[in-house]
């Protein structure tokens, strides 16, 4: 597949010999013979049953194969309906990427090339990239490519709604490399051999293939439901809580440890989800001491009260309460400096001594929309020291924001871990995923308003934005969580009242010092769009 003549561009000089007609029939009889074996012993999987069934019925008599094919279908059938995942994982998706490769894939591959500017000609030559492997699930198909001399992933980037509409799916997620091939841990007898295997298959770099995604069922088109109590684990594992799902339906880890997260979406995107998905994983670690979340919600409490059992701190009704949360984690963050230093790189949480997490449901409002300058100097300040020095010291700070502007959001590139919800203009998702992630696929700005929660992540070091869609966690989820897994070290300020999660405070003086001022606040709320 990788290169075709063109005939009528080269001239060859044939010699031309009489042909009897008899000899002319055998030849074509042979090449035809020769050509059917060969794709009988390609296509092995489909004539070995056919030519079994045929010997069956010629030496058991033909009355036998419809009861062959009867058997053989209950028999599938049976399969289907008993264990969906097996046969699926056997049968139906090894089936179907054999089908699409060779009906929908190989077919359609050489004029695709040719109208997405993909194949290259040299002299008379034609060129276009071979495929390697296609593999169907649920998720999509992935078709593995070896790039052509000249081209890199980018290349494809560029033509990848060309793609998804020429293969019949609307979208076509181009990666470099392959993906999702990792390397297991290999035990046991076959151990070695099978270490050595893989060393084979993932050990060597291969940047001359690269995959596509024809996304076909859009596993995030439904809402994922909360991981249930009993995956709530005892001690959170930091570097890989799970919190949703990826759009090859395999679970979307957020790696806490050594990061800061920024979760940036426009209203009604879902970033309560993405904060609720992450305290959800954690909520094991909060009842047993081991994480404290520090928690600020310029909202007035709307987002984060019906949880505010699981805070160590909570600050929802002033601005300087807020900064003085801020002061308190730089406070604790200098002290674990100072005991620290020289003995140990990296902080391990224990109950005496906390991971802390410092959660702001709205950054803005503690930066850009703040009018009270001395105030926004002392919050800009802790915040700057909390995320250039706090990863390592165990307090990690995860904010969400609506307007990831650098004006608004100073310190955007400080947070090694950025999820960008639906956007409201294109130039955003650069502005938080990072240069080119939106020509490299994350499409922010097209997410429909319809699937709250969902986003693109960059992950596992790939250049290629990932998409994602965040649990659902519901309000009884929330409740739940603030009776069984409430922090043994509970905010000082719980017995004050909590304003219900849908009052608007009173209106403030707006100098930072009362509640906030209900123009900030109905900002906050998106009700000023
Ligand atoms: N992961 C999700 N799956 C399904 N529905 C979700 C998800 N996340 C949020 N929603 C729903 O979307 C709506 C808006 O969600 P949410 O309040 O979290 O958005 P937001 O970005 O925090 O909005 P705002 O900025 O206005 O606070 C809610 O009705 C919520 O139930």
């Amino acid at each position: 597949m990788a290169a075709r003549r063109e005939p009528q561009l080269v001239r060859l000089q044939s010699s031309v010999f009489a042909v009897p007609r008899w000899a002319l029939l055998v030849g074509l009889m042979f090449r035809g013979l020769y050509r059917g074996v060969r794709l009988a012993f390609r296509y092995w999987r489909v004539t070995g049953p056919v030519v079994l069934l045929i010997w069956l019925g010629w030496r058991a008599g033909w009355q036998v194969i419809p009861i062959i094919l009867l058997l053989a279908a209950a028999g599938l059938s049976g399969w289907r309906i008993g264990h969906r995942d097996s046969f699926g994982v056997w049968v139906k998706w090894p089936w179907l990427s054999r089908w699409r490769r060779w009906w929908l894939y190989r077919r359609g591959w050489e004029p695709t090339m040719r109208g997405c500017g993909l194949s290259t000609a040299h002299g008379s030559v034609q060129y276009w990239p071979p495929i390697l492997s296609v593999k169907s699930s649920p998720a999509g198909d992935v078709v593995r490519v070896r790039l052509l001399r000249g081209q890199t992933p980018d290349t494809w980037s560029g033509r990848s709604a060309e793609l998804a509409y020429a293969f019949g799916t609307r979208l076509c997620r181009v990666f470099s490399g392959r993906i999702n091939v990792l390397p297991k841990i290999r035990a046991g007898r076959l151990g070695v051999l099978l270490a050595w295997w893989d060393r084979r298959r993932f050990g060597r770099d291969r940047p001359t293939e690269m995959t596509l995604v024809f996304v076909r069922g859009d596993l995030l088109a439904y809402p994922v439901p909360a991981i249930g109590p009993d995956s709530i684990p005892h001690t959170p594992d930091l570097a890989c809580l799970p919190v949703g799902l990826r759009e090859d339906g395999s679970w979307l880890r957020i790696v806490l440890e050594q990061t800061h997260v920024l979760i940036a979406g426009a209203t009604g995107s879902g970033k309560g989800s993405v904060i609720w998905s992450i305290l959800r994983a954690l909520a094991g670690g909060i009842r047993s001491g081991l994480v404290q979340v520090w928690a600020i919600d310029p909202k007035g409490g709307m987002e984060l009260a019906m949880g505010r059992r699981l805070f160590s701190r909570f600050a929802y009704s002033s601005l300087p309460e807020m900064a003085d949360v801020l002061d308190q984690a730089v406070e604790v963050m200098r002290e674990r400096q100072t005991r620290l230093a020289g003995s140990v790189r990296q902080h391990v949480p224990s109950p005496a001594d906390p991971t802390i997490v410092v959660l702001v449901d709205e950054l803005a409002a503690l930066t850009a929309y703040l009018t009270d300058k001395d105030l926004r100097n002392r919050i800009e300040a802790a915040l700057a020291v909390l995320l250039s020095q706090g990863r390592a010291l165990g307090v990690h700070v995860i904010a969400a924001v609506q307007d990831p502007r650098k004006e608004v959001v100073k310190f955007r590139d400080l947070f090694p871990t950025r999820v960008g919800l639906r956007m409201t203009e294109d130039e955003q998702v650069d502005m938080v995923l990072g240069a080119g992630a939106r020509k490299r696929g994350a499409l922010a700005d097209q997410i429909p308003a319809s699937l709250p929660g969902v986003g693109y992540m960059v992950l596992d070091q790939r250049p290629e934005p990932v998409r994602v869609r965040f649990t659902h966690v519901t309000d009884e989820h929330i409740r739940d969580m603030n009776a069984r897994y409430a922090t043994p070290t509970p905010a000082p300020s719980s017995a004050a009242p909590v304003p219900s999660q849908r009052t608007v405070p009173a209106s403030g003086n707006g100098n930072g010092s009362g509640p906030l001022p209900a123009e900030l606040f109905n900002k906050l709320r998106g009700g000023d769009r």
